[in-house]
């Protein structure tokens, strides 16, 4: 399947990665393009796909066209090329853009399959909700769906969830980021090397995170098991708990949403 993207921003950039990194994903079958093209250069000759001249190009290129522009740039990048896209599936990873709309933009008759991706998908761990039209049924969307899982998981969503749904998957690497980020920088204070402390705690998230994917406990219960009487962790939660960590989240959480 040859995969054009329209846009080359950080999303694309890791979605192309992923799809390389995968091994199911000739670099020599993605095309893309962007107004600036000084910006991805490099990338495309590093990584070896194809720099189109044009968004029509890549249209004309591809049979999965992924929409990666940003919600207000959707208008002006469908219009170049609702006319290339007949015999095309139309992938849009555009925020808050319904599938309504993006049908409004194309025609009527186009397969269409909405997406959140997050930044994970660069190493095929991506989490991706979706959510097809009615043009997109049966083996395309299976096809098209198993090809998305190449990037992570996949799972489907009705459209008046993908804004939480999309917060959630979405936003959320970048505060995990910022997790690990506070606790290596910590552990530097107290005298740990910057690269030991960032692997350490890296290893530490990504296998609570395996816990709460594989164990049947609740992340409650899971906390429970680490906090041991008199212990630090107990200590260290109550400190977070006193300083307004859980209202801060939930904060953050409700910012995304606004
Ligand atoms: N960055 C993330 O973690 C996530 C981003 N998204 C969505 O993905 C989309 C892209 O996000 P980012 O990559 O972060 O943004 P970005 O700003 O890094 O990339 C946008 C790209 O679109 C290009 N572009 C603008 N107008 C264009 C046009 N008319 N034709 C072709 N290309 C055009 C820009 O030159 C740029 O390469 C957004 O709609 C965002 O909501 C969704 C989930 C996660
Ligand atoms: O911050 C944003 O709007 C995009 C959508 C989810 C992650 N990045």
């Amino acid at each position: 399947m040859k995969i054009g993207f329209i846009g080359v921003g950080a999303m694309a950039k890791a979605m192309i990665k992923g799809y390389i990194n995968s091994g199911q994903v000739n670099a020599s079958d993605i095309y893309v393009h962007a107004p600036h093209k000084e910006k991805y250069r490099e990338f495309a000759k590093a990584t070896g796909i194809n720099c189109s001249d044009s968004n029509q190009e890549v249209a004309a290129s591809s049979d999965l066209v992924i929409l990666a522009t940003g919600p207000k740039q959707v208008v002006d990048a469908l219009k170049d090329v609702r006319e290339n896209l007949n015999g095309k599936i139309l992938a849009s990873i555009a925020w808050q853009i319904s599938l309504e709309r993006l049908e409004e933009l194309t025609s009527y008759d186009l397969p269409i399959i909405r997406l959140i991706p997050n930044v994970n998908v660069e190493v095929n761990e991506g989490m991706l909700i979706y959510k097809a039209n009615e043009n997109l049924v049966d083996q395309s969307l299976a096809d098209t769906v198993k090809n998305l899982e190449l990037l992570g998981k996949m799972i489907e969503v009705p459209e008046d969830k993908f804004d939480v749904s999309g917060s959630l998957m979405g936003c959320t690497p970048a505060y995990a980021y910022l997790f690990a980020d506070i606790f290596s920088r910590s552990a530097v204070n107290h005298g740990l090397d910057k690269q030991t402390a960032t692997q350490l705690a890296a290893q530490a998230i990504l296998g609570s995170m395996k816990m709460i994917e594989k164990s049947d406990k609740s992340p409650s219960d899971l906390i429970d098991d680490v906090c041991s009487p008199a212990g630090g962790t107990i200590k260290g939660l109550l400190a977070l708990k006193k300083s307004g960590f859980e209202k801060a989240v939930i904060d953050c959480f409700d910012a995304t949403q606004e």
